[in-house]
C-alpha cells in the first residue's frame, strides 16, 4: 500500500529541526515537529536531525520519548537520521558520553566526532547509491557537508552501505569511511543533506526517505 500524503515528523527536542521541516516541505508530505508521545503516534515516518546526540539522548528521557520511540522503531517505523541522528540510530557509539542512549535501529558502530575535534567541518562530493530516479543515467554526485560528524566504523551483514568519503587527499583519515547506510526502513547519513534541501538545491536524500515512508 502506498500512502498518498504521509505525515512525516521531525524530532524537535534540539538541533536543525527547521531545515528538515523545510526539506520535507519540498516533498509532498505533511511535515510536523514531534516533541510528545502523542505526536509520535501520528507520524508515518520520523527524521532525527543533526545537533548534539548526547543532549538529544537526555531530552528523549526527559520528554518520555525514548521507550515509545524504541517501540515504534522496532515495529518498523521509517526513520532517517542525519549526523547526531545517525548516532541515535546506531547500535553502539565510540567516543560517546557515559550513559548515552541509542535506538539500535541500524546494526552499526559509529564514532562520534570522528573527523577530529580540530576539523569542525568538511565538504565533499559523494557517490550515493540509490539516488537516481530509476533511469540509466548515473546520478549526479551529492554535495555532503560534515559538521563535527561521526563516521561508521563497522556494519553488520544486514546493513547496506550507500556512500563513503571519496579517496581524496583533503579527506585525510576520513578517506573511504562509510558515511551513509540503510537497514530496512532506517536510513542514516553522517552529513547534513537538509542544509542543501531546505532551500531547494538538492532534496534527493529526503526524496529517498519519503519513498520509504510511502512504501512502508
Ligand atoms: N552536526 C552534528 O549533528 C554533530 C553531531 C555531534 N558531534 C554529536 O555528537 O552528536
Amino acid at each position: 500500500m502506498s500512502i498518498a500524503q504521509p505525515v512525516v515528523g521531525v524530532l524537535a527536542l534540539q538541533g536543525d529541526v527547521r531545515e528538515h521541516l523545510l526539506a520535507l516541505a519540498e516533498q509532498d508530505v505533511v511535515a510536523r515537529p514531534v516533541r510528545r508521545a502523542e505526536e509520535l503516534a501520528e507520524v508515518h515516518g520520523l527524521v532525527l536531525p543533526g545537533g548534539e546526540s548526547t543532549t538529544m539522548s537526555r531530552l528523549l528521557e526527559t520528554f518520555e520519548l525514548l521507550e515509545p520511540l524504541r517501540d515504534r522503531v522496532a515495529a518498523g517505523l521509517p526513520v532517517y537520521g542525519s549526523c547526531a541522528g545517525m548516532i541515535l540510530l546506531a547500535q553502539e557509539v565510540l567516543d560517546g558520553r557515559e550513559g548515552q542512549h541509542t535506538l539500535g535501529a541500524i546494526d552499526m558502530v559509529v564514532r562520534r566526532n570522528a573527523f577530529g575535534r580540530q576539523v569542525d567541518s568538511f565538504e565533499a562530493d559523494l557517490d550515493f547509491a540509490g539516488l537516481g530516479s530509476g533511469g540509466d543515467a548515473e546520478p549526479a554526485p551529492l554535495r555532503a557537508v560534515f559538521i563535527r560528524a561521526p563516521w561508521v566504523e563497522s556494519v553488520g551483514d544486514r546493513v547496506e552501505v550507500l556512500a563513503r568519503v571519496p579517496e581524496i587527499p583533503a579527506a585525510g583519515p576520513a578517506a573511504g569511511r562509510v558515511v551513509a547506510v540503510r537497514q530496512g526502513n532506517a536510513l542514516a547519513t553522517a552529513f547534513h543533506p537538509e542544509l542543501l534541501a531546505a532551500d531547494g538545491r538538492d532534496g534527493r536524500v529526503h526524496e529517498l526517505f519519503v519513498r520509504t515512508v510511502r512504501e512502508a
